[in-house]
């Protein structure tokens, strides 16, 4: 086994996180995940799931404790660092999903590419098996991204968070605005992926029915409690 391995893929210490105006606290006094592992998040709305997951993408920081992702201090390091580190191994699909809307669909997934250094032909078929595997139609893949529909978009998301092999994948609610077809063959392509990859993921929804693609699940109110998974 090498050294890598034998670091977790995230690990939280007694974190605390709470937002200026209006005092709101999250707290998670431990939490570890393996490389590869897939979690499942659930909580209330208001619970913290998005909180937690600005966090592990090092968009925000701990007031306190460590957070370690990818074996690095994202606690300690600053803002430039942690934005390399996300570009470089981590893919994110938010709420918001950030598309550039008057760039096409293609364009939307190779450009974060390129913030990661890749580019090429390779990358390209890639970008485009992964929209095929992902039911989303050739005639869309040129048109810009804000002609296509949240549930397309939402797809075109997920392919650019995959297209890189990111080594931990964070999604919150990606599949909100999918039919039931097209929520399946998501999930399929998302964990297919991720296992191909080796990717770690952590994954926040409401929709109950995606709990059974997972093997560990995870409460937002038991993980304050300091339950790692359930
Ligand atoms: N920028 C902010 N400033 C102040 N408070 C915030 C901010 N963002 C979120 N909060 C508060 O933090 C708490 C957790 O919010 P968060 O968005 O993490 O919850 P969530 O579980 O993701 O909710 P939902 O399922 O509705 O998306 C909420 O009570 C919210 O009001």
């Amino acid at each position: 086994m090498t050294t890598k391995l034998k670091i977790p893929a995230i690990e939280l210490k007694e974190v605390i996180f709470w937002y200026k105006p209006n005092g709101w606290q999250l707290q998670i006094p431990a939490l570890t995940l393996d490389h590869g592992q897939h979690l499942f998040i659930r909580g209330a709305s208001g619970s913290g799931k998005t909180t937690l997951l600005n966090l592990l993408a090092g968009i925000t920081q701990p007031n306190q404790g460590e957070l370690w992702v990818q074996g690095q201090p994202l606690h300690q390091l600053r803002a430039a660092k942690r934005d390399k580190l996300r570009a470089a191994q981590i893919g994110v699909v938010f709420q918001q999903l950030n598309l550039i809307p008057y760039l096409s669909v293609l364009d939307n997934i190779l450009l974060r590419a390129s913030f990661a250094g890749k580019t090429g032909t390779a990358l390209q078929q890639r970008a485009t098996a992964l929209l095929e595997a992902l039911g989303l139609a050739a005639s869309l893949w040129q048109q810009p991204a804000s002609a296509l529909s949240v549930g397309q978009q939402q797809r075109v998301a997920i392919a650019r968070a995959l297209l890189t092999e990111p080594a931990l994948l964070i999604a919150d609610e990606p599949t909100s605005a999918l039919d039931a077809d097209n929520r399946d063959a998501f999930m399929r392509v998302l964990l297919a992926e991720a296992d191909k990859c080796g990717t770690t993921v952590i994954f926040v929804s409401h929709d109950q029915q995606l709990k059974s693609y997972f093997k560990v699940e995870l409460q937002m109110a038991n993980l304050a409690q300091g339950v790692v998974a359930c």
